[in-house]
């Protein structure tokens, strides 16, 4: 079972570490998730992370390929995405185009609005009060507390030197509303984005997810098929 052999690691989020690993019997490069064992919650988020993702098939999502139970942790096993972080690609050149800008957030979109589609077929629902806080909803934002402080009004601002054509200021102008009603419709995207109100996902965020027993079943379905598989530590996937 020693499939995994770590190349290096390649960055870290709020529940593990992700390295980039080889597939000693084919030789694929894949992306590997280890989310540490123990924590109720964490195991929680990770389960639900696992069903949700296994689900999704689209060309601009990274695929799911298997999830590992060792006696520590819980490794997801994915895709590896070689082009680096969008965020350094914009750093390194200063600034993208409006035809480059368009071309990644088409990507974007596609594969947001995919997922919104799924989430009908799925256990739990895109979730946007989570994660880092510059990519945050206004609306998510307005509600949250720095440094002690409860942030009531943001602004946003595109700079007088940044030249975006007239398509694009509205586009922006329509994204960035603390107010979900007054959001970009629902005929953007393909037309099936479900742009339920945040209001509405920041009510159940608050009130914590539905505890639904279909979803306790599938949780546990998933932990007994990841479980049969278990290997002994993290040496089977080679790490360090
Ligand atoms: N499949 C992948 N291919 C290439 N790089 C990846 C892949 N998955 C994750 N990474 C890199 O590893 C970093 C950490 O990923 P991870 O999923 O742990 O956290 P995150 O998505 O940044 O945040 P969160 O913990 O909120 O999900 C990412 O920021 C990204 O740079």
């Amino acid at each position: 079972m020693d499939t995994y052999e770590e190349v290096r690691s390649i960055g870290s989020g709020n529940f593990g570490v992700t390295r980039l690993m080889c597939n000693r019997d084919t030789g694929e490069l894949v992306a590997v998730k280890t989310i540490p064992r123990g924590n109720h919650r964490i195991n929680k988020s990770a389960y639900r992370e696992i069903i949700n993702h296994r689900s999704l098939r689209h060309p601009n999502i990274i695929q799911f390929i298997e999830a590992i139970l060792t006696h520590t942790h819980l490794a997801i096993v994915m895709e590896y995405a070689s082009g680096g972080e969008l965020f350094d690609r914009i750093v390194d050149l200063e600034r993208f185009s409006e035809d480059e800008a368009r071309y990644f957030f088409q990507q974007l979109i596609w594969g947001v609005s995919y997922c919104h589609h799924m989430s009908s077929m799925l256990h739990s629902r895109p979730k946007s009060a989570v994660g880092t806080p510059a990519y945050i909803a206004p609306e998510i934002l307005n509600l949250q507390e720095y440094d002690g402080k409860l942030i009531k009004a943001i602004q946003y601002e595109i700079p007088q030197q940044v030249h975006i054509s007239t398509d694009c200021r509205e586009l922006i102008s329509r994204i960035f509303v603390s107010d979900p009603s007054k959001k970009i419709p629902k005929s953007f995207g393909d037309g099936y984005i479900d742009y339920r109100s945040d209001e509405e996902e920041m009510q159940e965020e608050e009130e914590g997810p539905e505890e639904n027993e279909e979803e306790e079943d599938e949780c546990d379905k998933i932990l007994r098929e990841v479980q049969e598989k278990e290997t002994p530590n993290m040496k089977a996937l080679s790490i360090g």
